[in-house]
């Protein structure tokens, strides 16, 4: 997918995309950014549901913007909000939504529905309400539903959002799957996930592509920069550092300050640079 000088600006004036330029390829490309950077409304934007103020998308040479049912035949789309689910078991409604996505031959459509249910574990719960799931059944019924008809290109916004740590890996352990085969837009705020899923991402700010690239490279940029130690309880600013600061946390109740700097500066140890760290430096353009 070449997505190319994209822009988008609400009725309300506000510029949610702001000339962006990006390719996507194969795999899971991750999407990071603070709230309101944009994130979704490129997502809505790539699936169709709004259109931009400017800027082109081509999609197996396609333009989507031009042509809009191109890109809705081979997509998949699990959205932040999921809506209000009807009163209808799994089963039922993942053949009503297939039906809505074409696949009109029943037989095959049976054997279909089955097979993602079972891909995205929920086999056993085929004819239990779908309203009556957990979080992360939901999380995992929308995955199935986005795989509908085999798309080659799958959004999912948020998609491990509020679950326990045992349905996040099985969740990511379904996107990763899923991305062996077809391209993968995954947007999160869990830098850790990007780190062990995507092959690329990139970071959005203010509606604009900060940077683009292999988290792995990314990462490599910061080594021997990276500086942390523990800070005082009583050191609520630390003036000396707040411009190079990239985050203060804690670490078993204990305060930490992390900086980056080319230079160690007193009392800091070196730190191995995480995606996490990149990820704040380049929203605080330090890099
Ligand atoms: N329908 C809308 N009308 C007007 N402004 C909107 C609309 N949807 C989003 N915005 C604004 O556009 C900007 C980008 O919002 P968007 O939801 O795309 O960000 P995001 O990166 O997905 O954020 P989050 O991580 O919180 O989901 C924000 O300033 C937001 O307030």
């Amino acid at each position: 997918m070449i997505i190319d000088g994209l822009s988008l600006i609400y009725p309300n004036g506000v510029k949610a995309i702001d000339k962006m330029s990006l390719n996507i390829s194969q795999g899971i490309f991750g999407l990071l950014g603070p709230n309101g950077a944009g994130k979704s409304s490129l997502m809505k934007t790539l699936v169709g549901l709004q259109k931009p103020s400017s800027g082109q998308v081509l999609f197996n040479n396609v333009d989507i913007i031009r042509d809009p049912d191109h890109i809705k035949r081979t997509l998949g789309y699990l959205p932040q909000e999921f809506g209000v689910l009807p009163k209808a078991n799994a089963f039922q409604l993942l053949e009503h939504l297939a039906i809505l996505k074409g696949i009109k031959d029943k037989s095959f459509r049976k054997l279909h529905i089955n097979y993602l249910l079972r891909e995205v574990n929920l086999d056993q719960h085929a004819s239990r309400e779908v309203y009556t799931f957990s979080g992360g059944m939901r999380q995992r019924f929308g995955l199935a539903q986005a795989l509908l008809g085999n798309p080659q290109f799958i959004v999912v916004d948020e998609p491990t959002a509020g679950l326990d740590p045992e349905e996040r890996n099985r969740i990511n352990g379904i996107l990763s799957k899923i991305g062996q085969q077809r391209i993968v837009l995954l947007s999160t705020h869990l830098v850790e996930d990007v780190y062990q899923l995507c092959a690329e991402m990139a970071i959005l700010h203010s509606g604009k592509l900060k940077i683009t690239g292999s988290p792995k490279e990314l990462i490599k940029a910061l080594e021997g920069k990276i500086w942390a130690r523990p800070a005082a309880s009583d050191e609520a600013e630390i003036p000396d550092f707040s411009s190079v600061m990239i985050r203060k946390n804690f670490i078993g109740g204990e305060s930490w300050i992390t900086v980056f700097s080319e230079n160690r500066p007193d009392g800091f140890q070196l730190q191995k640079p995480t995606l996490e760290d990149f990820y704040f430096c380049s929203i605080k353009n330090l890099i």
